[in-house]
This record gives structure tokens, sequence and C-alpha cells, in this order.
């Protein structure tokens, strides 16, 4: 789908529900400035939510190319916002992949895609993490992968205990990650500066 020509199905629907919200939150939809609010809306959260319709395990299998190369494999920095499923705030930051290939290597565009892919549905941080790592554990069948997402949550800044600054890291890995020694290779090559790039 490209998401800023083709929506999906029931796009009406859920435009003449945002009008009804927009009543309900004490606004007068009809006045102009809010006249294309409703599908704009609609719009916003149909790609906001697009990652239901797209299949990330695809996508790895249709990049995989056959190397010898098995040492670590690192993207880090991938930038993601997504939505919680308990506000349907933002949540945003960064994901950090690792994965020891085992004869086969995937395009390093297609780790951030699956990254968009699992963020562009409602989520918890947790489970996004988890879902990242089986994908590329279930697809790529690495020696071991290991995801890092560190994140801050609208729902903790904008409402509710309105804090600015809290960071929520979370973690999970397989395979040769189990080994602390793989695991703090890979978090120290995250820590460093990058300053030769
Ligand atoms: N573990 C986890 N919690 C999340 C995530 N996103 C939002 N939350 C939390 O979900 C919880 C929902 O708790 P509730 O008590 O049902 O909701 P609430 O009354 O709005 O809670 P407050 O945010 O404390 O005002 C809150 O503590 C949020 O901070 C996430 O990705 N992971």
């Amino acid at each position: 789908m490209n998401p800023e020509t083709e929506f999906r199905e029931g796009l009406d629907d859920l435009a003449s529900h945002y009008k009804s919200i927009l009543e309900l939150l004490g606004e007068d939809p009809s006045r102009e400035g809010l006249l294309k609010t409703p599908m704009r809306v609609a719009k916003a959260m149909q790609i906001l939510t697009r990652g239901y319709t797209q299949d990330a395990h695809k996508v790895l299998l249709d990049a995989l190319f056959e190397e010898k190369y098995n040492q670590m494999v690192i993207v880090k920095d991938i930038d993601f916002f997504s939505l919680c499923e308990h506000h349907m705030l933002p949540f945003y930051g960064k994901v950090h992949v690792a994965y020891i290939p085992n004869g086969y290597i995937t395009g390093l565009s297609k780790i951030a895609r699956v990254v968009d892919i699992f963020s562009h549905r409602l989520q918890v941080q947790e489970r996004m993490t988890l879902q990242i790592k089986d994908c590329i554990q279930e697809t790529l069948k690495p020696l071991g992968v290991m995801v890092v997402v560190e994140a801050k949550h609208m729902c903790m800044q904008m409402r509710g205990v309105e804090k600015q600054n809290a960071i929520t890291t979370t973690s999970d890995f397989s395979g040769a990650f189990n080994q602390a020694k793989t695991r703090e290779e890979f978090m120290n090559l995250l820590h460093s500066e990058g300053k030769h790039i």
C-alpha cells in the first residue's frame, strides 16, 4: 500500500466516527477549520496502523542472500513511531538490532522495514520488541538475534504521571545472545560513538 495514495476499506466510516468524536469533544465539525479534519484523521490513523496489512516475514524472505559472513551484523538507531494500545498515544524512539548470520543475510533496509511494520500497529513496547526478534529469528534462522528498544511514551508525558524524560528500554534475544559475552559485544558496539562515519 502506498500510504499517500491508497487507503483501506472503511475509510469513510472511520471519518464519520471521527466527526462524531469531534462533536463529543465539544467541537463544531462544520466550522471551516474542521471540515476536512475527520477524513484527515481517518487517513492518518490508517497510515499509523498500516502494519496490520503488511507481512514482515515476507519482507525478509524476499531479500535473503546466501553469504559466508558469520560475525555480528548490527543495525542501530532505527527511528520508529508507534501507538500504545492503552491510550492510542504515540511512543517513539530507536530500535537496535543485531544478528549473527547462519549462511544467510538480509537486505539492511529490510530490518528497518520490519521495525516499521510492527510499529505501525497498536502496541506495547515489550510485544513489539519480541515480534521483531521472532520475525528475524524465524525467517533468517540466524545463530542468534537481539533487539533493544529505547522509547518515550507520550501517555506518560502529556497526561497521567506527566514525566517528560522517562525512557523505557526493552530487549529480547535468542541463540548466541543467551551468552552474556555476546550481549556485551553488542552493547559495547551499540554505545560506540560512530565518529568514524
Ligand atoms: N508495559 C507497558 N505499559 C505501557 C505501554 N504503553 C503504555 N503503558 C502503560 O499502560 C498502563 C495502563 O494503565 P491503566 O491504569 O489501565 O491506565 P491509566 O489509568 O491511564 O494509567 P496512568 O497512565 O498511570 O494514568 C499505564 O501504566 C501506561 O504507562 C507499553 O508499551 N508497555
